[in-house]
């Protein structure tokens, strides 16, 4: 799904990401983790077509980006809801700029309301929503132009640890029903573990990538509770620390 080859992005005379080749296949999630500056917004952002490289390549589905991708859907760390829209109305806001017809927005916004719990909010506004509510409504809207290709930054790192597990387990729902592609930032070791069939790790200033670990437990609701999730954290914060010495 996602082929990137020789990837260097640098800002000015400093160099952001550097030489880098990753490939994520086609309905599987990669989780990108390394330290503050290492990289991983940069990254995503290319892959998002936000931002253009300075030189290598980045393909999905075979083909090069050229800019906004129609069906590549980003979800950031702060919402990016519009406070004077109520829910019901920031979810259809994807739809109405892809000028969707009424009944279809409806249908959709509807269907998507009731599959994450918000039928009950669709007529507040964010200020009255909590953190994890907001960041519902944010993957709602996301969902209802059915990406292929689902790009997340950092998505719930605002939230305490119960309300982000239980939307972690709501993604892997989501990710289940909704045949797509995953990419996930996060700075949090137990989230690239859960959420990572493939998780990088970036290694720190150098905008390269030090290690990806495959992860055949991807999937696995219950994986927080075994041993082997705690032998991944394990070896992820091994690879993590030994860059900070
Ligand atoms: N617009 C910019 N101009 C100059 N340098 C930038 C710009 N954006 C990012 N950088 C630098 O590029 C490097 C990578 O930034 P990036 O935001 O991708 O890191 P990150 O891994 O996502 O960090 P964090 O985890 O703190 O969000 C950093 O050293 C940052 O200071």
């Amino acid at each position: 799904m996602i082929e990137i080859e020789d990837l260097n992005i640098r800002y000015g005379n400093f160099i952001a990401i550097d030489n880098l080749n990753l490939n994520v296949e086609k309905y599987s999630s990669c989780a990108i983790i390394g330290p503050s500056g290492c990289g991983k917004t940069t990254l995503l952002y290319a892959v998002a077509g936000i931002l253009k490289p300075s030189s290598g390549l980045i393909k999905i589905n075979g083909e090069k980006i050229k800019g906004n991708r129609k069906s590549t859907g980003i979800i950031l760390q702060n919402y990016g809801l519009l406070p004077w829209k109520t829910v019901w109305d920031n979810v259809a806001l994807g739809l109405k700029i892809r000028k969707a017809n009424r009944e279809t927005i409806n249908k959709k916004v509807t269907n998507i309301l009731k599959k994450l719990d918000l039928e009950d909010l669709k007529d507040k506004y964010p200020v009255q929503l909590s953190g994890g509510q907001r960041q519902r409504v944010a993957i709602a809207r996301t969902l209802t132009i059915e990406p292929d290709l689902l790009l997340m930054d950092e998505p719930f790192s605002s939230l305490d640890a119960i309300s982000r597990e239980s939307l972690q387990d709501l993604l892997l729902r989501l990710y289940k029903e909704n045949k797509m592609t995953m990419v996930i930032v996060t700075h949090n070791i137990e989230e690239a573990v859960f959420l990572g069939h493939k998780i990088v790790i970036m290694a720190k200033r150098e905008g390269k990538i030090k290690k990806v670990i495959e992860n055949p437990y991807f999937g696995d609701e219950e994986f927080r509770n075994r041993v082997d999730f705690y032998k991944i954290c394990r070896e992820v914060r091994n690879l993590m620390e030994k860059d900070e010495t």
